[in-house]
């Protein structure tokens, strides 16, 4: 695991949008795709804008660009909370990503079968082992990650590769990819930045091993690498 920590904000997105085209690039040389899992909520977006500006979008042949969702809110695709919107705004429509590249979660079905469909649909790109080049994943203040939140039955679920999640505080449903799928990847990065997710860095870096409490611990891939791009202030509870 390698941590990095950058002065700002700022700084760690540049960083990991370099590190997100260096793994692109490494993946279509050798396999001819890249297969990238997105994260959701607001940490990412300035990463997406990014890659998609006019400075880096070039990097990238993104014709050979497969995208993935860890986890999606049960809501519809136009939704303000859904995902999916979020990058569509930030980088597939600026960069004019065919839909065919593009693997939404089926929101419009109950939430174990859009969880067991979009299982299927990751398995049949993958053909066999649904094994991703990178899947990008943030943290949340209570230490969750992807939809991986604590308390829930998903965290120890040991052979499905997504599943509905049922988020009893909120009464919503979340569709997940599991620790085991994420576990599989290649590489896996963390971008987390701001002082309110210094508590969940220092328990998840620091903390007693504690899934129920910190399901970020349970990201530790088989054989690839993991990364953490944090700020200076995400990491100032750490020793
Ligand atoms: O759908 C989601 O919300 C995410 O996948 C979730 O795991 C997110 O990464 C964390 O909650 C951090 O969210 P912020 O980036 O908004 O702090």
């Amino acid at each position: 695991m390698k941590l990095n920590i950058f002065k700002d904000a700022d700084e760690a997105i540049v960083a990991i949008a370099d590190y997100f085209i260096a793994v692109a690039n490494e993946a279509i040389q050798q396999n001819g795709r890249f297969n990238v899992s997105l994260s959701g909520g607001s940490s990412p977006k300035k990463l997406f804008e990014l890659l998609a500006s006019d400075a880096l979008k070039n990097k990238i042949a993104w014709e050979k660009v497969y995208f993935f969702f860890g986890d999606e809110r049960y809501v519809a695709h136009d939704h303000p909370d859904s995902n999916y919107l979020m990058a569509y705004k930030a980088l597939f429509a600026p960069l004019s990503i065919s839909e065919s590249q593009i693997f939404k979660v089926d929101t419009g079905l109950d939430p174990a079968s859009a969880a067991l469909s979009y299982e299927k649909c990751i398995s049949q790109h993958f053909k066999d082992e649904p094994v991703f080049d990178l899947i990008l994943l943030g943290l949340g203040d209570d230490a969750h990650t992807a939809s991986l939140f604590p308390g829930t039955s998903v965290l120890w679920i040991d052979e499905e590769l997504v599943k509905d999640v049922y988020l009893q505080d909120k009464a919503v449903y979340r569709i997940s990819m599991t620790a085991p799928l994420i576990n599989k990847a290649k590489n896996i990065a963390f971008l987390t930045f701001g002082n309110a997710k210094a508590d969940a860095i220092k328990s998840v870096l620091e903390g007693e091993k504690d899934i129920a409490k910190y399901p970020a611990q349970l990201i530790n891939p088989v054989n690839g690498d993991l990364q953490w791009f944090i700020d200076e202030a995400a990491a100032s509870k750490l020793k």
